[in-house]
């Protein structure tokens, strides 16, 4: 059963497209990325799928609701949790009394699990937060009611390596347990590790929609090889190699070609070392995305 699946959904501000057209589904149980740099239109989609802003064109159903459908939505966002980008409480509030105001309206019965893996200072007013801590108090507060599905924009921002990586294994869990997750990232070995699919959007535009492994096999493979010799370029590259980077004996590239074609070329060469293996998909990226990844990416 798709639990999310937007149909032609489009938002324009005037001349802008922030989605323009955008038809994908999201199925039950998997963890979907939506992966896109700055100004991609991320944010606008989660915003329409929570009905927050209204579509120019197009729609988009949220377990089984018509986002059009006011009452339909928020009868069905009573089981839906959602990270948004930047939280939207009362500052002056303490972390606790905020997270009391959410189990007012949905329920918090797992407040004490999430609270001993994300660690705010619940006592401290909100506004006296890190950036970290009011992620974590946004994390604690999207899944305490224990919804079906949990929408999130950015998650890892501003959480620190060890947060991150416990974000993703609790991810990975709650998956593992049925649950539906969809995030946005520009992040891309955040999305490699945890999603099933990905979704890249470009410009208002989706790109492409696959699995991670299809993503990854469709992207050649990384190849870094140390010749017992200085690699000379007009012999070593080949047109199925790109991204070539050459240092004295050293060559590393990504070959595109038959595997059985880069054998053939390699046995000409004095091969002292070889390391073959998947591309990481910021190669992949780059190339949906040329020139724009490197200054998009961080
Ligand atoms: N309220 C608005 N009025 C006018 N333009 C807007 C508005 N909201 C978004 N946009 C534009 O729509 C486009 C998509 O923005 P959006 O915030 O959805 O991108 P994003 O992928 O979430 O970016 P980021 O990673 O920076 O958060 C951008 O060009 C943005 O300037």
């Amino acid at each position: 059963m798709s639990v999310i699946h937007l149909e032609g959904l489009t938002k324009r501000y005037g001349e802008i497209a922030a989605n323009d057209d955008v038809t994908f589904e999201v199925e039950s149980g998997e963890v979907f990325g939506y992966l896109g740099p700055n100004g991609a239109g991320k944010t606008t989609t989660i915003r329409l799928l929570l009905g927050l802003i209204k579509p120019t064109a197009g729609t988009a159903t949220v377990l089984g609701a018509d986002i059009r459908d006011r009452r339909a939505l928020t009868e069905a966002k009573a089981n839906v949790g959602y990270l948004p980008d930047t939280l939207g409480f009362d500052d002056r509030l303490t972390g606790r009394q905020a997270l009391d105001y959410f189990a007012r309206m949905r329920g918090d019965e797992r407040r004490e699990e999430l609270l001993e893996l994300f660690t705010p200072p619940l006592d401290q007013s909100i506004e006296t937060y890190s950036a970290g801590n009011r992620r974590m108090l946004g994390i604690v507060q999207a899944f305490m009611h224990d919804p079906d599905l949990v929408i999130m924009d950015e998650p890892t921002s501003g959480l620190d390596p060890l947060k991150q990586d416990r974000l993703h294994r609790f991810l990975e869990a709650e998956c593992d347990a049925g649950k539906t997750v969809f995030f946005s990232s520009h992040v891309l070995s955040e999305v490699q590790r945890i999603a099933d699919r990905v979704g890249i959007i470009r410009s208002g535009e989706l790109v492409a929609l696959e699995d991670i492994e299809a993503l990854l096999s469709r992207g050649g493979k990384r190849v870094r090889i140390h010749l017992g010799e200085p690699v000379v370029e007009e012999r070593f590259v080949t047109e199925s190699m790109i991204d070539v980077e050459l240092l004295d004996s050293t060559a590393q590239f990504t070959y595109t070609g038959e595997p059985q074609r880069l054998l053939e070329h390699l046995v000409e060469f004095e091969i002292q070392d070889i390391d073959i293996g998947d591309p990481q998909l910021d190669d992949i990226f780059k190339h949906y995305y040329g020139d724009e990844a490197d200054s998009e990416e961080s």
